[in-house]
């Protein structure tokens, strides 16, 4: 997989960020043309144990079904168990270096970074992507850090080199293009598509932009 390009339009839910069924929208996404899909399930009413489980492999079948990579957020064992096709760890999650010691060769391991200190490190330990953010302010993630705008995706850029790096945090579609110029490879989105009158579209519009401005 090309990760600098898988990163262009990275969907990330869980079943408590839909108010529609999650495959139900995870369907129009994929058909929207997301190109990256996170599973992140966890916060209030987040599904635990065989549920979460089931939810994962539907999930995951559904991506596989659109030749789009399937990513497990912190949980580096379910990530494992079905056989995902990474993983995305923060700073209070496993170590990105763990995780490549103990886990098979082609699994993607994508560490978050708030601060330049932050990716500097995940670069040594070996990470495969970095999420910068958060760019904006974000209802999504209840412990979220401040925002880091536009000029914190730059800044971490200039000190990373060509690592692979998708921004995270309060993101809509009509910020793709100062988010690319400011030398992301990818945004990533959870409300902007779960939350969406039509995920289909909002993925589509997305997934445009960010085509459109990647290229140049
Ligand atoms: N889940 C994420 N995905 C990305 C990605 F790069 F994929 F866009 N970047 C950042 C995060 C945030 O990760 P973390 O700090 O562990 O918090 P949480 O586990 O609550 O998401
Ligand atoms: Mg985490």
């Amino acid at each position: 997989m090309n990760v600098r390009e898988a990163l262009g339009a990275y969907f990330i839910m869980g079943s408590n960020n839909a108010n529609l069924d999650p495959l139900f929208v995870l369907e129009q996404a994929l058909k929207g043309g997301i190109t990256l899909f996170q599973f992140r399930e966890k916060g209030a009413n987040a599904k635990v144990g065989d549920e979460k489980v089931k939810l994962a492999k539907d999930m995951q079948q559904l991506c596989k079904q659109y030749n789009v990579p399937f990513i497990v957020n912190d949980d580096v064992n379910l990530a494992i168990n079905i056989h995902a096709d990474g993983v995305h760890v923060g700073q209070d999650d496993e170590s990105a270096v763990n995780i490549k010691k103990n886990c098979p060769s082609h699994f993607i391991v994508g560490v978050s970074a708030t601060n330049l200190a932050e990716a500097k490190q995940a670069v040594i330990d070996g990470a495969d992507y970095i999420g910068v953010g958060p760019i904006f302010a974000t209802n999504t993630k209840e412990d979220a850090k401040a925002p880091i705008g536009l000029d914190g995706i730059t800044e971490i850029r200039d000190a990373v080199g060509d690592i692979p790096m998708v921004a995270i945090g309060g993101i809509k579609h009509e910020h793709t293009p100062g988010i690319i110029k400011a030398g992301a490879d990818g945004v990533s989105v959870i409300s902007a598509i779960s939350q969406a009158e039509s995920p289909l579209v909002a993925a589509r519009d997305i997934r445009e932009l960010v085509d459109q401005h990647k290229s140049v």
